[in-house]
């Protein structure tokens, strides 16, 4: 019996209607739906595996409602996520000023458990050196230590415009800058993509910089059992969809 392995947890994040789902359909299913907008409920969960050179990467996607009714909600898909893509609509102000909202929320979190994990991590090493480090088969020092070194890597933040296809067929549709998007992009540490899942521009490069950034820090130390199994696996990735009819 085989299972999906998450290796990492990302969230989507973003005022509603501004193109999430639409990002996760064009990335896992290659396609664009088109017809009456469905506002997601809650959240919808997909695990796409990425091929990165010799290894797999399995991204565990989920796609928060961007409706405020559910903030609370979302508040929780983002806790323990590696990657969080913050979307916003090229061609609606209000929605940028929604992104900015969800990374001041992201950092804010990432403050108090940065705290806390620093303090631990720096007791346990200590004492790991204490103890030495033949004594790991028996306390689990080394690991722990490990666990919480992992814990420590910040989730990192991607900023997307999204449906810049409406920008390339009439650019007086764009409301915010390039120029003023990517400042505040490296002003939070953020990489910066604009997007179309219409025409699927940027949208693969997005998810495979997540998952390499992913492959590429110090998630290497981790070992092999280190992922999330998620039960019995149906196909390479299964999609539990909450849309309003
Ligand atoms: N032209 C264009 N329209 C898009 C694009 N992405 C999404 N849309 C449209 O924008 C609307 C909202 O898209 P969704 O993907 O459902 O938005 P969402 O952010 O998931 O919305 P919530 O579930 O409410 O949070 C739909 O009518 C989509 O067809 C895009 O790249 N280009």
């Amino acid at each position: 019996m085989s299972t999906i392995r998450v290796d990492a947890k990302v969230v989507m994040l973003g005022k509603e209607s501004v193109g999430k789902t639409s990002l996760v359909e064009r990335y896992v299913h290659h396609r664009f739906l088109v017809g009456p907008y469905q506002n997601t409920i809650g959240a919808a969960f997909v695990a796409k595996p990425i091929q990165l050179g010799e290894k797999v990467v399995t991204l565990g996607i989920w796609d928060t409602a961007g409706s405020e009714r559910y903030e609370a909600m979302s508040r929780i898909y983002y806790r323990g996520a590696r990657a969080a893509i913050v979307c916003y609509d090229l061609t609606d102000s209000s929605s940028f000023q929604r992104a900015r909202f969800w990374v001041k929320e992201l950092q804010n979190c990432e403050e108090v458990i940065e705290q806390v994990l620093y303090v631990l991590y720096h007791i346990l090493k200590w004492e790991t050196l204490k103890v030495g480090f033949f004594l790991s088969s028996v306390n689990n020092g080394p690991r722990l230590h490990t666990i919480l070194f992992v814990a420590l890597q910040q989730c990192k933040i991607y900023l997307c415009g999204t449906k810049n296809d409406l920008i390339t067929a009439d650019r007086s549709l764009r409301q915010i800058d390039y120029h003023d998007a990517q400042d505040f992009a490296e002003e939070i540490g953020a990489q910066y993509f604009e997007t179309s899942s219409k025409t699927g521009n940027n949208v693969d490069e997005l998810f495979h910089k997540v998952a390499e950034d992913y492959n590429n820090a110090a998630f290497q130390f981790m070992s092999e059992e280190s992922g999330v199994d998620l039960g019995q696996k149906k196909d390479s990735y299964f999609y539990s969809c909450c849309h309003n009819n």
